[in-house]
């Protein structure tokens, strides 16, 4: 089933394309990374298939009501600004505001079992009482994960999840991801660990100067050649049971 629907999506800011003619679909069950250098059009993307930023083209998301959109897509957006001083479980229980469709009232069964499966998954049944403007960085990202799991949506939108998240954390996180997209649903992730996308994704999208340059499994978009002529670094490529292994090894030419 196609969840994320996109074509010849473009975007201009302040007059200058930074996003030109992509075409793009996504399924249940896969893992997507999004990966590109700094400035590549990466959130540009997300938003604009989001209907959050002006584009041109077409996007199935930005096409529904925003109602429906919250019931179809969870965004995780880049910046982390946690508004209000309210406990993990009530910021996380805000993920079920689209499920109300209005104010969050009382909550219900199916609310519950929501919120404590996401608590759960980003292990922070320890922190619930908690007031999450009073956690690490890191510590809130995971808030804001589990806000977007206990959502629910078939689809699930992240830019740049697991930055600022340590090791642990971060495998943890990639984990769950992998998870999800076995469970049947859809999960686009952007990211600048190129070593965790190779591992974890499903299938990588290589964006750069706005354009989408790569897409498919990791092994065919990490090629060296692609790694020097986008990220200008070389790498150490390897084919492990447990997938590809990428280490960065320096800065190609030099
Ligand atoms: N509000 C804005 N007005 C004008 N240009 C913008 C605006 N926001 C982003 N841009 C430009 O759009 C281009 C794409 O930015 P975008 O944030 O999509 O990149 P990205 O791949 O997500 O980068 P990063 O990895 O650094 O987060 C960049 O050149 C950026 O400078």
């Amino acid at each position: 089933m196609t969840l994320l629907d996109l074509s010849s999506l473009s975007v201009a800011l302040r007059s200058r394309p930074v996003l030109s003619q992509v075409d793009l679909e996504v399924s249940a069950g896969e893992l997507v990374g999004l990966i590109g250098p700094n400035g590549a059009g990466k959130t540009s993307l997300m938003r604009a298939a989001l209907g959050l930023i002006p584009f041109q083209g077409r996007s199935n998301l930005a096409d529904m009501t925003p109602d429906r959109r919250a019931r179809v897509a969870a965004w995780m957006p880049q910046s982390r600004e946690i508004a209000w001083p309210v406990t993990v479980e009530r910021l996380v229980a805000l993920g079920r505001l689209p499920q109300h469709g209005g104010p969050l009232g009382r909550l219900n069964a199916a609310d519950r079992e929501a919120i404590e499966g996401a608590l759960e998954r980003m292990e922070l049944l320890h922190l619930r009482k908690r007031t999450a403007t009073r956690l690490s960085g890191g510590e809130q990202a995971r808030v804001l994960i589990a806000r977007a799991l206990a959502q629910e949506t078939p689809l699930l939108m992240a830019d740049e999840p697991i930055a600022g998240l340590d090791p642990e954390h971060q495998l943890a996180t990639m984990q769950i991801f992998r998870e999800l997209a076995d469970e049947g649903k859809a999960v686009v992730v952007s990211m600048h660990d190129l070593g965790l996308a190779a591992r974890f994704c499903s299938r990588l999208l290589l964006i750069d100067h706005g354009r989408l340059v790569a897409d498919g499994v990791p092994e065919a978009v990490m090629t060296p050649e692609n790694l020097r002529s986008v990220f200008h670094i070389d790498c150490h490529i390897a084919r492990t049971a447990s997938g590809l292994v990428l280490q960065p090894t320096g800065i190609a030419g030099r």
